[in-house]
This record gives structure tokens, C-alpha cells and sequence, in this order.
């Protein structure tokens, strides 16, 4: 079933076309992504989508009714996680989640909450004392605290480190587990490749690639990809080269490191599959970090 469908969305701020024109349709029960580099657009897609900022046209169905602004009945069935969030900075934890679930008056219950994000240790801790990692999972508990059907997270694990990211990864898994929708902005290829059931790639306001991560992966015509270090200017044609790291792709690996290690000087030679990065780049020439 469809839970969120967007047709021809615009926003623009005077020249600069913030989003230029997108569609898409997002499943119940499923991880969607909006993957793109800084600028592309994502953040002005989500605050539209969650009645923070006016599209300029474009039209917005949440649960299979068209919208022209988000009514309090329709706020009740989602869930936000801004990229960066305010709380009282001398409320604890538990206070901050009582709060929130008191504002909602229906929802999960806390020490259920308390349990999934591992907040037990943290619980009494004020605010204002959280490091950015413990203070990003409030910030995910919370968006999940009134048991929404829709959740947006936007970049919810910028910042933090391999360990708190795998963390969130895990409660998202969980809430899509039990039938929730999860949409998610991120420039972190890898985790929408490992988290995403559906996948579009926004580039200067527009979706320029869209599909299930491997079915983008497989109808970029990518085969393998070679990586390696060189302090030469390596003849080859690369789909990036940045501080004498290039990555090359090939339908024949062997033959092409044979020949890299004749002719040049190159080291730590790594040979993969191809990823969502890699199609990015092959898209756009240009890297999702830029
Ligand atoms: N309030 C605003 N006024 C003018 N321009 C804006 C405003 N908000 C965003 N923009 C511009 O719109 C474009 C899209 O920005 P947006 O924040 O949506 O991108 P993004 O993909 O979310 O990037 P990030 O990953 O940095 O959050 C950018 O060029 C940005 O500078």
C-alpha cells in the first residue's frame, strides 16, 4: 500500500532550484532513500514532506489522500528526526521521552523505548551532558515515541561514529520489521545500500536514478571495480581520482592490473564489486561527499 506519494514536487529560492520537479511513491513497510550529496535537495524534500516548509507546486498524498498542508490528524502517524534538534537542554533523558510521549498522548511505551535505543545507561543524564551520538538516538527515539506509521529521519547518523551509526541501523531495521515505513536522507552510500528497500538519487534538485540498490547497481553497466594509490599520472580512465587514490572500472580486472603494475607505480590495489558510490559517480562524475 502506498503511504506517501509525491507528484511533480517544486521548491525553488529565488535562482536556486531546491527541488526541480520530483516524483516518487513510497510502500508501507519499507526503507525509502533519498541519497544525494550535500545541496542536492534532500533536506527541502523532507521539511516539505513534514509540513515544516510550503512546496511551491506539486502534489503530497499521505496515506492515499492528497494534502495541501499536513492537518493534525495526519501529524499524529509520522515521525520527525530534524538534522539537528533542539531539546531542553536541563531535562534527563527519561523527562525528554515523558515529554514527548505526553505531547502525543498515545504512542510506545518509554521503557520499551528506553530498551530498543539502549538508553538505559543515559537515562538520568541531563541534556546538555549527551555527547552527539547519544544525543542523535534521543533524537531517533523520540521521532519513534508517538508509534507513527511513517517516520522521517534526516541524516540520522551524520557524525557519529561506525558503532552508534550500526546502532541506529539496528532500530531501523527493528521498526521495519514490525510493518513501519522508514524515509531516510543520507549521503552515506553504504548505509542506504545496507538499510534501503527503494532508492532515489537526487543530484541539483532532481532524481537522476532510482530503483532497489542492487537493480541501480546492475543497470549501471558497472562490472568490477579496481581501486589502488599512485603518485603518477596513471593513463587510465577512472571514475575518480582524489589525492593520488583513483577508482577504475573494468570488465577485466586481471588484465588491467597486469598492465597498472607494468607500466606504473601503484599500490594497495583493491578489486571489488561495484557500489552505490560507484554509480554515482558514473552518473554525475562527481563524488556523494563533494
Ligand atoms: N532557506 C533557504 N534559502 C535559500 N536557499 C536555500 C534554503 N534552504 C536550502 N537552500 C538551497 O537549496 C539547495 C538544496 O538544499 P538542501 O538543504 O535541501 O540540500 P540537501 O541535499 O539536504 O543538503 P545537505 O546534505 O547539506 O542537507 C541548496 O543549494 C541550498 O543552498
Amino acid at each position: 500500500m502506498e503511504i506517501l506519494k509525491v507528484v511533480n514536487l517544486k521548491k525553488y529560492y529565488g535562482d536556486v532550484k531546491a527541488v526541480d520537479g520530483i516524483s516518487f511513491t513510497v510502500e508501507r513497510g519499507t526503507v525509502f532513500s533519498l541519497l544525494g550529496p550535500n545541496g542536492a535537495g534532500k533536506t527541502t524534500t523532507v521539511e516539505i514532506l513534514e509540513g515544516l516548509r510550503k512546496k511551491d507546486e506539486g502534489e503530497i498524498y499521505y496515506f492515499g489522500e492528497k494534502k495541501e498542508s499536513l492537518d493534525s490528524e495526519t501529524k499524529r502517524k509520522i515521525g520527525v528526526c530534524l538534522q539537528k534538534s533542539a531539546f531542553f537542554d536541563n531535562l534527563t533523558v527519561l523527562e525528554t521521552l515523558k515529554l514527548f510521549r505526553g505531547l502525543y498522548g498515545k504512542g510506545l511505551k518509554l521503557s520499551e523505548v528506553v530498551d530498543l535505543f539502549q538508553l538505559e545507561k543515559i537515562e538520568r543524564r541531563r541534556v546538555k551532558t549527551l555527547s552527539g551520538g547519544q544525543l542523535q538516538r534521543l533524537a531517533v527515539a523520540v521521532a519513534f515515541i508517538n508509534d507513527p506509521e511513517i517516520v522521517f529521519l534526516d541524516e540520522p547518523t551524520t557524525g557519529l561514529d561506525p558503532q552508534a551509526r550500526r546502532q541506529i541501523w539496528s532500530v531501523i531495521e527493528h521498526f521495519k520489521n514490525q510493518g513501519k515505513t522508514i524515509f531516510l536522507t543520507t549521503h552515506y552510500m553504504e548505509e542506504a545500500e545496507k538499510l534501503s528497500d527503494y532508492v532515489c538519487i537526487m543530484d541539483h534538485g532532481k532524481i537522476i536514478a532510482e530503483g532497489t540498490p542492487s537493480s541501480l547497481i546492475n543497470s549501471s553497466g558497472l562490472k568490477t571495480v579496481v581501486e589502488f594509490d599512485s603518485d603518477q599520472n596513471v593513463d587510465v580512465k577512472y571514475l575518480e581520482k582524489k589525492d593520488g587514490h583513483y577508482v577504475v572500472e573494468t570488465d577485466t580486472p586481471e588484465d588491467l592490473i597486469k598492465e597498472l603494475l607494468r607500466r606504473w607505480n601503484v599500490s594497495n590495489i583493491v578489486i571489488r564489486k561495484p557500489n552505490l558510490e560507484d554509480v554515482f559517480l558514473k552518473l554525475t562524475g562527481r563524488d556523494l561527499r563533494e
